[in-house]
């Protein structure tokens, strides 16, 4: 092969097992399952095309600064990362969920600067700034949820699907911030230099998801 490999990174979890059906339309799978191995980088059915499995919050700056090629991230990383070196020619519609403010059920007006407890700092300080609301916002990398049950907070900036773990904390959902979904990010200089190769498997995993709506 003449060419360097393609390198697509996913995230383990729901984008990756989500990802993976919408990846064999365009011919490319895994040939071992990551699940079961401690490597990171996997060959697929496509010699030409590697499949790089990171953390999620890592997908934007792998694409940006040319780690990867391609990658799969759920808006929310995407909205928190920013925008800077990379394309999102693709909405895949998986993993949908919504971007939230939360409080403890029937909690009171916040008067003055309101605690936020987030792991969306970047996302959290413009939706208050863009509100004209003070907010000190506070940086928790998992299980926001408890942060208002213990007083670290007033409110929570957080992912709400189902809205069960909310409840299940006494919590309540008091204002939407964004409707999320997995994109697909592609890097700038890979897009101009391997064009058609990319753009070869954005078309046929688009028609994937086209589909799947169809269904
Ligand atoms: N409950 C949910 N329902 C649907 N989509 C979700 C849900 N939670 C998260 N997502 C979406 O899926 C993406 C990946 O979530 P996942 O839980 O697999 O990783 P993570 O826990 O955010 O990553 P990390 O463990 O590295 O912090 C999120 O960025 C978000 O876009
Ligand atoms: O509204 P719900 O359907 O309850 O979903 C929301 C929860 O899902 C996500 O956590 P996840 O289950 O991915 O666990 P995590 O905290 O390990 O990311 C998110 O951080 C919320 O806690």
């Amino acid at each position: 092969m003449s060419q360097k490999p393609l390198i697509i990174a996913l995230s383990k979890g729901r984008i990756l097992k989500d990802t993976l059906p919408l990846l064999k339309e365009a011919g490319i799978e895994m040939l071992e399952d990551p699940s079961a191995s401690r490597k990171l980088i996997f060959d697929t059915t496509r010699e030409d095309v590697k499949i790089i499995v990171i953390r999620a919050t890592d997908v934007p700056p792998y694409v940006q600064h040319g780690g990867a090629d391609i990658g799969v991230a759920g808006k929310d990383v995407l909205m928190e990362h920013g925008a800077e070196g990379l394309f999102e020619p693709l909405d895949l519609e998986i993993a949908r969920c919504k971007l939230m403010v939360a409080a403890l059920k029937d909690a009171p007006p916040v008067s003055g600067r309101l605690r936020v407890a987030t792991k969306f700092v970047n996302v959290a300080k413009s939706y208050f700034a863009q509100q004209g609301r003070q907010a000190e916002v506070i940086k928790l990398y998992g299980a926001m949820e408890l942060a208002p049950l213990v007083g670290l907070a007033d409110r929570i900036v957080d992912i709400v699907d189902t809205g069960n773990t909310l409840r299940a904390n006494g919590l309540e959902p008091t204002e939407m911030i964004a409707t999320i979904s997995s994109r697909v990010v592609v890097n700038r200089a890979s897009m101009k230099t391997r064009h058609s190769q990319i753009q070869a498997i954005l078309d046929q995993v688009a028609k994937a998801v086209a589909a799947r709506r169809e269904q």
